[in-house]
């Protein structure tokens, strides 16, 4: 019997015979590709100060709400580029409230198997060329911080940050991988700050050691910039925290957690651990059960707890693109729309954070 795969995402079939001729290729190194897209002092400096802000909003030291926004996946550069335009323009009429993150994520992790991204097949022809995937990425991710915006991804593959970290000022542990002890390690050796999700059952329990893990340092063996093999001494991050996306039960049915006995229940289980209390809350995924307009209440009712006092609400995850919804990648695209998760549109989002940005008045 063939595994259910939603429609949106049904791969281009690989047989595994195709999949044995594939063979090894060495590409360049990290350091390699940042030499030949590097970023001049004054885009250094901006992603420290936007870390910064992010911690500051960790530690309490800046009240605004920290909202990572954008869309599902990366999948084309021109519309990646026009919603950057248009948040990092929209952006400074909230700034005193709210830090906006546009989400550019180019690993996906999939439930089973699907599109991986826009780091791994970048033309989406399944021919897999991660050499122009992490290249173009790269490119990419220079633009959009040129708009004036902290990106964000998921590092999924340990070796796919290592040529894009120093563009990213806020990176999520996805729900498939928070129980992974390479990932914590990873997350050790990140000099950023990190939200780490609760797993796809909803439990918090393998974020919190994730969180507890990589505020550690650790002995591990990974890449140096020159791409050698090479053991590494991570230094260790203080710096995460949890993201409750939901999750689902035993029987597949979604469950949310957004509302405020969730959150104060997870903060108070990352106080017992010594963690941060501070808790984003991913108004998408199981708290949406894929239906992307439900992120719009489940936004303006967070943001309700946080005004009524909950300080332990400290950001938001949207995901949100030019066009509503989502759209099957086989076949003719329509320009702006996701090819993952589906998305509100921008006059949706637009509309929503000048509306949570009235409500923290
Ligand atoms: O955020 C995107 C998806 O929820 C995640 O990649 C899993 O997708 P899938 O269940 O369609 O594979
Ligand atoms: C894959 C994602 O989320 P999760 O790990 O919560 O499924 C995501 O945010 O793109």
């Amino acid at each position: 019997m063939k595994n259910a795969i939603s429609p949106v995402n049904e791969p281009a079939e690989i047989s595994c015979s195709a999949a044995n001729d594939i063979v090894t290729r060495r590409i360049f190194s990290p350091s390699d590709l940042k030499k030949q897209f590097n970023l001049d002092s004054e885009l250094k400096f901006q992603i420290q100060t936007q870390r910064n802000q992010i911690k500051n909003i960790l530690n309490g030291n800046d009240d605004r709400l920290l909202i990572v926004v954008g869309p599902c996946s990366i999948h084309d550069e021109k519309a990646a580029i026009e919603y950057g335009t248009f948040l990092a323009d929209f952006s400074k009429t909230v700034s005193d409230k709210m830090l906006l993150v546009m989400r550019a994520y180019v690993e996906k992790p999939r439930t089973n198997i699907g599109w991986k991204g826009f780091a791994y097949d970048p033309d989406r022809d399944g021919i897999g060329n991660i050499e122009q995937g992490v290249l173009r990425s790269r490119q990419l991710m220079i633009k959009l911080a040129k708009l004036g915006l902290p990106l964000s991804t998921e590092a999924l593959n340990p070796l796919v940050i290592t040529y894009l970290d120093d563009l990213i000022s806020w990176t999520a542990i996805g729900a498939r991988t928070s129980e992974s002890q390479i990932h914590r390690e990873m997350v050790s050796n990140l000099n950023m700050p990190v939200g780490i999700k609760n797993n796809t059952n909803g439990s918090i329990d393998t974020a919190v050691n994730a969180m507890i893990s990589s505020k550690h340092s650790h002995h591990t063996l990974g890449i140096d910039d020159d791409g050698h093999i090479a053991m590494i001494n991570t230094p260790c991050n203080p710096h995460t925290h949890l993201v409750l996306r939901g999750g689902k039960n035993a029987s597949g049915v979604s469950l949310t957690n957004f509302d405020a006995l969730s959150i104060s229940e997870s903060s108070k289980s990352l106080e017992q651990s010594g963690m941060n209390t501070k808790v984003m809350i991913d108004c998408s995924h199981d708290n949406a059960q894929k239906q992307h307009h439900r992120q719009i209440e489940i936004a303006k009712n967070v943001v309700t707890q946080r005004c009524n006092g909950n300080m332990n609400v400290m950001g938001l995850m949207l995901e949100s693109f030019l066009k509503e919804g989502n759209q099957s990648m086989n076949g003719e695209l329509i320009y702006g729309k996701s090819i993952t998760d589906p998305c509100i549109s921008w006059n949706q989002t637009k509309g929503l954070l000048a509306e949570l940005s009235q409500q923290m008045n």
